[in-house]
Formats: structure tokens, C-alpha cells, sequence
């Protein structure tokens, strides 16, 4: 913390950054995943400008205006630096490409062979690569208001594992859960070296100027979770900064898989950076799943996909945990009174308890611009 983001009470005037250290703040502060994007028309020409969506990722220039374009036009209390999770693959040696209106393309990491051409976790080749991002994060921590949280970001192992191994975002991950099965070792080393490089990534993000991060944990869903026959939420499992072999063998697949590496990462970060502010959006793990997060890992929030009922799961957590969420995206392009409901029920839910304003995913490219002016309006009325 610099003396130039805390005031002389020596609380911060960055909002989303009190919520993360437990302040319930009425109404919530607000930004939306994937806020700059398609749906904006300055994000439109930026991305036509600078060629290719890595070419947008990897220039400082690019990277730090479109990240400033929803904060200029709606004022959200957080900007999230302008990448991709898909950034980590490319700078460990794998080819990833996106393919206009298909996604990401990446070549399949489908046995020892291809892992094997992997750049090794302390190869510094990884870090020039990503050298670009720090570089925005720096810059964009000096232009953007001082009121504004900055969040850097990156995948979570599985999910970014996931791509690796499919070389796309199948639907249900099967070929990233059949190497699991039947390779388990090599999954485990590659979940190991994820865990080791994108600690740093995180720590230099944070390191650049970032006041937050937040993992990206998108696939969750696809991992089987033991799920308590009394619908509590279950208490953690042992200490979840142990290494992940061997007796994981008897953990469900999503601690193992997800919660487990994520919990490692974690406290990587914190060994670096003692008060490092964490988010972990865990999409698809259910309510359960949303309740074990901050337990078994150690982050500061939990990130609420729309799947999940918010006020069930507010009433299933403890009420100094910080959840972010979870307007469904799906309501945002309807607009409109249904708009304003999903909004109230959001408030609703969370009223006097610390919660971030989010959607429960990443705002989709049809949605038109109005809608969330109005959603905005509804929030700060
Ligand atoms: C799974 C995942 C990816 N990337 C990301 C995730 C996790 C979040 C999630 O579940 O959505 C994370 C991500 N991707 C992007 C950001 C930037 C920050 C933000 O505004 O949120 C962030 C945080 C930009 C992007 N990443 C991508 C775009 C669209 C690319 C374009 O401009 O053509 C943007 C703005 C491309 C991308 N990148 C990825 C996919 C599946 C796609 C294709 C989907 C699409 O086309 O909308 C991988």
C-alpha cells in the first residue's frame, strides 16, 4: 500500500479494494467481467486497429485504452487489466491463436511429448513474454482515477490446464478429465508448474500496481465435487497448502483438481505479498461448491456465477464472507423491468452484508450499451 491510496484515516478510496477487507458498502460497488469488450464500439475500433487480439493484448498502448474505456464511460468502481488467461500457454511456448468468432485455438498438450516442449517453470523466456502486461499494469495504475481498484488477473490451473490439453474449451473437458484419469501424473506436473508460474505472474501483477486479483476458475463446473446430503456447506479438508500428492487420490475432483492448486497459489502470493486481496470465481461448482471456496482456499471473495440463488447462498455463509456477483448476463441484454428486478434481487440479497456488484459471467457482445447505463442507474438510485 502506498501513502497515496489511503486517505489520513488510512481507509482506502478505492471501494471494491475496502469490500475486499470485509467493509459492507451500501450501494455495492460495481464492474463486469469482460467489461471491455465487443458490446462497445471504441473496443470495436480498437481491436480493429491493432490487428489480432494478442496484438491487443500484448501492446501497452492498446491494452491500457481499452481497459480505461468502460471506466470512462460508465464509471465502474473497478478496471480489470485488458489480457487473457490464454496469455500463460502462449509465454510456457504453446501456440494459441483466436479465431474470429470460433475462440481460442490452442495446439493440444496430448501426451508427454508435447509437454515436454514446455518451457519450464523458472525459464525467465516466460516472464519477457508477459513483460507487456506489467508494463500496462504499471501504466494503467498511474492514469487510471485514484477512487478506481485495479485488478490484474489470471486462470485458474485447471481451467487454463483444460485449454491446454483440449486446445479448445470443449464443453464438457473431456479430454483434459480422460488425461486426468489416465495420465494422472502429467496432469499433476502440469497443474505443479501452472501453480508455480502464475504465482509470480500474480505477485508481479500486484508487484506493477495492481490492488487486486482475481483467478478465473471457468471450468469448475466440469469437475465432479462431493456434494454433502444434507445440502450444508462442508468444512474444509486437512491443510489445504500441502502439496497435491499422494493421498489426494481420495479427494473429490474438485478439491483436488481445483480448490487444492488454488489454495497452493494463494499462499504463494501471500508468502510475497502478506495482504495480497484475492478473488476466486468458481463457475459452475454450485452452491456448495461457492461455499467451500473461500474455506479450503484462502481467498478474500468468492466470485458467484448466475447459477446460483445469491440470497440462498448468502444465507449458507458466513456473513463476513465476501461474495461478488452474479446478474445474469442473459438479463442485461433483455433490459427493461426484468433488468431492474434482477437488480433489486441482487441488492436484495446482499444488503448490509460486504458484497462486490458483478454479473455471474462475462457480458455478452449483443448487449446493447443502454442496458447497462440503466442497470447502473438502478444500482446507484
Ligand atoms: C475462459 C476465459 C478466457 N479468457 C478469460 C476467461 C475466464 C473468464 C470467462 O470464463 O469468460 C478471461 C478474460 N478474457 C478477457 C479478459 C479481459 C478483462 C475483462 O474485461 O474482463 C479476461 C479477464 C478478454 C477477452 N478474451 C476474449 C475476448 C474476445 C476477443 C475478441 O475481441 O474478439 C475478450 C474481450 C477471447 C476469449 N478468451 C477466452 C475465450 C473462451 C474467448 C472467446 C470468447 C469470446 O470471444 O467472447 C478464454
Amino acid at each position: 500500500m502506498t501513502g497515496t491510496e489511503r486517505g489520513s484515516g488510512g481507509k482506502s478510496e478505492r471501494k471494491v479494494l475496502r469490500v475486499l477487507e470485509g467493509e459492507a458498502i451500501g450501494p455495492p460497488p460495481a464492474w463486469m467481467m469482460r467489461q471491455a469488450g465487443r458490446y462497445l464500439p471504441e473496443y470495436r475500433a480498437s481491436r480493429a486497429e491493432a490487428g489480432s487480439f494478442l496484438d491487443l493484448c500484448y501492446s501497452p498502448d492498446f491494452a491500457v485504452e481499452v481497459t480505461l474505456q468502460p471506466i470512462r464511460r460508465f464509471g465502474f468502481d473497478a478496471a480489470i487489466l485488458f489480457s487473457d488467461i490464454l496469455v500463460v500457454p502462449h509465454a510456457l511456448g504453446q501456440d494459441v491463436r483466436f479465431v474470429e468468432g470460433e475462440g481460442p485455438r490452442l495446439d493440444p498438450l496430448d501426451g508427454r511429448d508435447a509437454f515436454g516442449r514446455l518451457r519450464e517453470a523458472g525459464d525467465p523466456a516466460i516472464f519477457s513474454h508477459l513483460a507487456p502486461v506489467f508494463e500496462t499494469v504499471k501504466r494503467l495504475r498511474a492514469e487510471l482515477p485514484g477512487e478506481t481498484t485495479l485488478l490484474g488477473f489470471c486462470g485458474a490451473p485447471w481451467t487454463v490446464a483444460s485449454y491446454m490439453i483440449g486446445g479448445r474449451g470443449t464443453p464438457d473437458l473431456a479430454p483434459a478429465r480422460a488425461l486426468a484419469e489416465g495420465d494422472t501424473a502429467l496432469v499433476d506436473t502440469l497443474i505443479d508448474r501452472l501453480v508455480t508460474v502464475q504465482t509470480e505472474y500474480l505477485v508481479r501483477q500486484l508487484e506493477a500496481g495492481a490492488d487486486a486479483v482475481q483467478i478465473f476458475e471457468s471450468h469448475a463446473g466440469t469437475l465432479p465435487r462431493a456434494v454433502p446430503a444434507s445440502g450444508d456447506i462442508v468444512e474444509p479438508v486437512g491443510d489445504v497448502t500441502e502439496s497435491a500428492l499422494p493421498d489426494d487420490a481420495g479427494l473429490d475432483a474438485l478439491t483436488r483438481w481445483s480448490l487444492r492448486p488454488i489454495a497452493r497459489m494463494i499462499a504463494g502470493v501471500r508468502a510475497r505479498v502478506p495482504h495480497a486481496k484475492i478473488i476466486v470465481f468458481a463457475r459452475g461448482s454450485g452452491l456448495d461448491g461457492h461455499g467451500r471456496v473461500v474455506p479450503e482456499t484462502g481467498a478474500d471473495a468468492v466470485g458467484v456465477d448466475w447459477a446460483v440463488d445469491l440470497k440462498a447462498l448468502r444465507r449458507h455463509v458466513p456473513a463476513t464472507m465476501v461474495t461478488q456477483g452474479n446478474l445474469h448476463p442473459d438479463t442485461l441484454i433483455a433490459g427493461g423491468d426484468a433488468l431492474d428486478a434482477a437488480v433489486d434481487a441482487v441488492l436484495e440479497a446482499t444488503a448490509g452484508l460486504p458484497h462486490i456488484f458483478n454479473l455471474g459471467h462475462g457480458i455478452t457482445p449483443q448487449t446493447p450499451v443502454a442496458h447497462v447505463e440503466r442497470m447502473l442507474a438502478r444500482l446507484r438510485r
